[in-house]
C-alpha cells in the first residue's frame, strides 16, 4: 500500500506518518522544505520518540521525499499509484495543494480506490480541499475518490533534533474520520471512524485548541514563554478552566456530550498540557492569530453562540483581548493584524475579520 503525504512537518512526520507506517504504507513524503526532502531520500527513514519518563522510540522506515513544485514527474508518478493521500500543512495552505495534486488526479483516471484527507486544526477542512480541487479541474475525475474530513489531536512542539527527521511527540493521539466518505474496503488501523464527525472535531477544537490559545495569549501577557511554565501559574489555569467551562455549555447544547463527560475529557487535557518532557513554545500554539480569531475557529465561533443565546462568555471575551495583545514579532498574522487595528482600529477589525456585532464587540471594547 503506498501513502503521499503533503507536508513532512511535525505532525506529517510525528503523526499522520506513523500511523501510516505502522499500518504497512510506504510513504512519500511531499514538501517545499529542501533540507528535510533531501534527509528524507538520504536516510529513507526516521525515529519518533514519545514525550514521557522512559518514552519509547519507534522507527519509521520505508519513507522518501518530492519537492512539490519541482519534482513533478515523481510527483504524478506517485500520485499515480497511491492509496491515501493525506496532508498537514496548515489549512491556509490547502488552496496552494489542491493546485498541484489536481492535474495528478486527471491523468490517474479511474481504477483502485483513494482516499484524500486533510489533516488540519479546522472544521471540514477536506470539503476545502475538495471544494478547491474541484475549482481547478471539476468532479469528473472524483469517482472512486473518498474525501473523509477528519480530526487530529496530538502535541507536536517545534523542536531541533540532531538528525533533522527525528519528531519527539506526547504519547497521546487521536484521529478521528468520517466513516461514510471513505472509499473501499481498506479502512486503517489506530483511526477512529465515526458517521458523524462535527461532534468530535468541535469538541476538539473548542477543548484542546480554545484552551491551548487560552494559555498562549494569556501565558504571554504574563511573561511566560512555554506552555508548561505558564501552566504552574494558578492564574493561567484558573483562565483555562473558566475558557473551557464556557466551550462546555457550547458543546453540551450542541452535541449529546454530559457535562461529566466534558470535565473527564478537560481533565486529562489539561494533563496533557502539562507535560513536563515536552517543551511547546506560547508563540507556536498562538500562531496564526487572524486564522484563530476566524468567525469559524476556537474563539469567535463558541463565543458568538454563547453572546446570542444568553450564555456566560466573559471569559472568551477576554480571550479576544489577550490574543489581540499577543507579541509575536515572527508571525506575519501577527504583523497584519497590528497593522489593521493601529490603522483601522479594534472595532474595524473584530467586525470585518471575526463578524462580531456591536452588543459583542461594546463587551470586548470594555474588557481593553
Ligand atoms: N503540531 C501540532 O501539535 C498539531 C498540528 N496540527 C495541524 O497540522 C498542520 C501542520 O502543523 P505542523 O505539523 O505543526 O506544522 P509544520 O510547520 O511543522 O509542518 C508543515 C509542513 O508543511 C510544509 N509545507 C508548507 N507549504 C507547503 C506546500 N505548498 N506543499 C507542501 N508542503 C508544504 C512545510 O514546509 C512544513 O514542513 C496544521 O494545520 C496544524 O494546525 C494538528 C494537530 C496537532
Ligand atoms: O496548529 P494551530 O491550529 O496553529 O494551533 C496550535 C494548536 O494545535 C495543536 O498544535 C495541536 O492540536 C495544539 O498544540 C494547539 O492547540
Amino acid at each position: 500500500m503506498k501513502a503521499v503525504h503533503f507536508g513532512a512537518g511535525n505532525i506529517g512526520r510525528g503523526f499522520i506518518g506513523k500511523v501510516l507506517h505502522d499500518n504497512g504504507y510506504e510513504i512519500t513524503f511531499a514538501d517545499v522544505n529542501d533540507e528535510i526532502i533531501d534527509a528524507l531520500n538520504r536516510e529513507h527513514k526516521y525515529t519518533v520518540h514519545i514525550a514521557e519518563e522512559n518514552g519509547a522510540a519507534y522507527k519509521i522506515s520505508g519513507v522518501k521525499g518530492v519537492h512539490t513544485a519541482q519534482d513533478t514527474e515523481q510527483l504524478a508518478e506517485a500520485i499515480a499509484e497511491t492509496d491515501i493521500i493525506t496532508t498537514a500543512v496548515g489549512v491556509n495552505i490547502l488552496p496552494i495543494i489542491a493546485k498541484t495534486i489536481a492535474p495528478h488526479l486527471e491523468q490517474r483516471g479511474g481504477g483502485k480506490p483513494l482516499n484524500i484527507i486533510a489533516c488540519e486544526n479546522a472544521v471540514l477542512a477536506t470539503d476545502t480541499l475538495k471544494a478547491a480541487i474541484a475549482s481547478e479541474i471539476g468532479t469528473h475525475a472524483f469517482s472512486n475518490i473518498g474525501f473523509p474530513n477528519s480530526a487530529v489531536d496530538r502535541i507536536v512542539p517545534i523542536q531541533k533534533n540532531e538528525n533533522i527527521l527525528d519528531v519527539k511527540v506526547e504519547s497521546f493521539y487521536e484521529w478521528v474520520i468520517e466513516a461514510d466518505s471513505w472509499a473501499g474496503d481498506d479502512k486503517l488501523d489506530g483511526v477512529n471512524y465515526v458517521p458523524d464527525l462535527m461532534p468530535y472535531i468541535e469538541r476538539k477544537l473548542f477543548t484542546v485548541n480554545t484552551g491551548h490559545a487560552a494559555i498562549a495569549y494569556y501565558g504571554k501577557t504574563l511573561g511566560y514563554r512555554s506552555v508548561s511554565e505558564a501552566m504552574k501559574d494558578d492564574e493561567v489555569v484558573v483562565f483555562l478552566r473558566n475558557v473551557l467551562k464556557e466551550t462546555t455549555l457550547y458543546l453540551t447544547h450542541n452535541y449529546d456530550f454530559t457535562e461529566v463527560e466534558q470535565s473527564e475529557y478537560i481533565d486529562k487535557i489539561i494533563g496533557r498540557f502539562e507535560n513536563p518532557y515536552l517543551s511547546d513554545d506560547l508563540d507556536r500554539v498562538g500562531r496564526g492569530v487572524l486564522r484563530k480569531l476566524g468567525p469559524n475557529d476556537r474563539i469567535i465561533k463558541p463565543l458568538v453562540y454563547l453572546h446570542e443565546n444568553g450564555h456566560d462568555h466573559d471569559a472568551l471575551s477576554e480571550l479576544v483581548v489577550h490574543a489581540l495583545k499577543f507579541d509575536n514579532q515572527d508571525d506575519p498574522e501577527q504583523m497584519e493584524m497590528n497593522q489593521i487595528v493601529s490603522e483601522k482600529g479594534v472595532s474595524h477589525f473584530l467586525s470585518t475579520h471575526s463578524g462580531l456585532e456591536k452588543g459583542l464587540l461594546e463587551e470586548i471594547k470594555a474588557k481593553i
